[in-house]
This record gives structure tokens, C-alpha cells and sequence, in this order.
């Protein structure tokens, strides 16, 4: 299967071409970076720091996806949506890590999908979809009188919050408990807040350092407290689940899917 990374000198960009480059049945056709980057031109690999691929930086999607299978993007959401309507147009799979999506991005992600088989998840390990099933049976197996609250910690380059992870987690935790979690969640807290409202569901976010990932869902009770947690120690687990997706999406026919469909976990 032929992979275009997008983003390809980002962090996730580099641990992607890396990953592609270990696996069989994948082979990186493509990367692509803005135009203006002073990485365009480069040597997709050179910059990946796994030696020449002969893979040139492209400013130029709609050529590279139209010799693709599929891309994988984690990029920002302006970039996302735009990529959405060529990966469409190109009919190929589109593996979406990107996070901080709005709702009309959300959209627009959603109107490509007719087209185009996409993967969009806020997080591609196999460890935080796990967790996610297990939040929502947690979430279900104790009543009110356990409060929800979803804590992250990222490195300080990170600049949406709270993370896609801990938004998944806080859906997972608002599904087990019957609600949509925009109807009932607290995103920030400052100055008199007043006591916790019932019910709801609590973010909380640290940024420093190089802190690849880390959350924790806990479950507060009256004298006891449940805490589930993930830590992500590398993000080649991100890269490793985004090319499991693709291989999944290939050939699949449109639609918008997540991580617990590609690991088979959507009914758990
Ligand atoms: N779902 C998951 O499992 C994970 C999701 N993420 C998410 O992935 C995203 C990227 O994270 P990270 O790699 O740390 O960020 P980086 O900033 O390191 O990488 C993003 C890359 O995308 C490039 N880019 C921006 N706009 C465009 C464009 N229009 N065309 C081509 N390239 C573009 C950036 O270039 P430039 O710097 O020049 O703007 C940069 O090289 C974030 O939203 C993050 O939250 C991260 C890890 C795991
Ligand atoms: O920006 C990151 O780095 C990460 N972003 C994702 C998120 O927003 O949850 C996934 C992972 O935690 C790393």
C-alpha cells in the first residue's frame, strides 16, 4: 500500500515515515509540507533520520495523493479539512490523528467521508482505546455518586486543550453513564466555580517539558477513588496505529470510522 505522510517534518510526521519504512505491506510514496517550509524539497527520510528514501518534501498534495493509497494526517484542523477534500477527490483512505477539530471541521471531515474511507481518532494506540471501553464500563458499573474527572498532561509545544484523548475518554465515560458529553462536561475552572455540579464531567490540563502523553480518568467517591490511567512512553504507538488503520481502511468502502472499528473494539 502506498502512504503519503502529511506534516512529514513534524513530530508525529517523523515517527510515521519511520514506522511506514519497518513495515511490510506499506511503502511511503509520498510527504508533503506546507508551502513556504524550508523542509520542502528535502529528503523524507534524511529528515526522519532513517537515511535517503528518495522521497522528495512536496508543496503539491493533489499529485502526490493522486499516486497514493492512502495518507496519514496529523497536521492542524485547517490543514485536516483541506486535506479531507483531496483525499476524497483522490478516492484514497485518510487516516486523521489531527486534534483541536471544531465542530464545523468536524463537518466537513464528516461531508468528505462520502467519498473517502476515513480513520479519525484522538488517539492511535491500541492502550488509550482500551482504556476507552474500560472508562465506559466503569463509568456505567458505578452510579452518581462517583464524579468523573479526565486529567492530562502533554509536553509544552502541544496547543490545543483539552487533548483529543481526554475528549475521547470523557465521551466513553459520558456514553457509559447515557449523555452526550457536551450536554454535561466542566472544560476549565478558575475563581469562586461554586460546588461541582452533579453528573457532570471534569477536565483538567498540564502542559510542560517533553511529556509525550499521560491521562488518567479518575472516579471519586465518598472515601474511595477508582483511577484508570495510560501513559504513553513513545509516539511510535500513534504511528504504529495509524498505519494499522490504513491497512484497514484500504479497499474498505466509504465512511467515517474511529480506532475501535480498526481494532475491533466498537462493540465491547
Ligand atoms: N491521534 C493521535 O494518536 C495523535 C494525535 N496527535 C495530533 O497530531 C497533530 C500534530 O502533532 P505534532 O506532530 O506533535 O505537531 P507538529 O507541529 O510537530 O507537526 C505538524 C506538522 O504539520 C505541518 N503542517 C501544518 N499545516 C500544514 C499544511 N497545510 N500542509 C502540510 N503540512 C502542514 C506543520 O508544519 P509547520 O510547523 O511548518 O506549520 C508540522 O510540520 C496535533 O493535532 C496532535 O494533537 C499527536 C500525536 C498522536
Ligand atoms: O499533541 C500530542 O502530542 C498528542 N495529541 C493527542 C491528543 O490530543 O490527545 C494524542 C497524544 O496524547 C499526543
Amino acid at each position: 500500500m502506498n502512504l503519503v505522510v502529511v506534516g512529514a517534518a513534524g513530530r508525529m510526521g517523523q515517527a510515521l515515515i519511520r514506522v511506514i519504512h519497518q513495515t511490510e505491506g506499506v511503502r511511503l510514496s509520498g510527504a508533503v509540507e506546507r508551502s513556504g517550509s524550508p523542509f520542502v524539497g528535502r529528503d523524507a527520510g534524511e529528515l526522519a533520520g532513517i537515511g535517503i528514501l528518495n522521497v522528495a518534501v512536496s508543496d503539491d498534495p493533489l499529485p502526490v495523493f493522486a499516486a497514493a493509497d492512502g495518507v496519514l494526517d496529523f497536521t492542524t484542523p485547517a490543514a485536516t479539512v483541506e486535506f479531507a477534500g483531496y483525499a476524497a477527490q483522490a478516492r484514497i483512505a485518510h487516516i486523521v490523528g489531527t486534534t483541536g477539530c471544531s465542530s464545523q471541521d468536524d463537518d466537513a471531515i464528516a461531508a468528505a467521508a462520502r467519498h473517502a474511507t476515513i480513520v479519525k481518532s484522538g488517539n492511535m494506540s491500541l492502550g488509550v482505546n482500551l482504556l476507552g471501553v474500560l472508562v465506559r464500563q466503569a463509568a456505567a458499573a458505578l452510579d452518581e455518586a462517583f464524579d468523573i474527572e479526565v486529567v492530562e498532561m502533554h509536553h509544552r509545544h502541544k496547543v490545543d486543550a483539552p487533548s483529543g484523548t481526554a475528549l475521547l475518554l470523557g465521551e466513553q465515560a459520558a456514553a457509559g453513564r447515557g449523555f452526550e458529553l457536551a450536554d454535561n462536561s466542566v472544560r476549565v475552572r478558575d475563581g469562586h466555580t461554586g460546588p461541582r455540579p452533579g453528573g457532570a464531567i471534569g477536565f483538567a490540563t498540564l502542559r510542560g517539558g517533553s511529556v509525550v502523553g499521560e491521562h488518567q480518568v479518575i472516579l471519586a467517591g465518598e472515601g474511595e477513588r477508582v483511577v484508570l490511567s495510560h501513559l504513553a512512553e513513545d509516539r511510535t504507538i500513534f504511528a504504529r496505529g495509524a498505519v494499522k488503520a490504513a491497512l484497514w481502511a484500504h479497499g474498505r468502502k466509504p465512511g467515517l470510522y474511529s480506532m475501535l472499528d480498526v481494532l475491533g473494539l466498537a462493540d465491547k
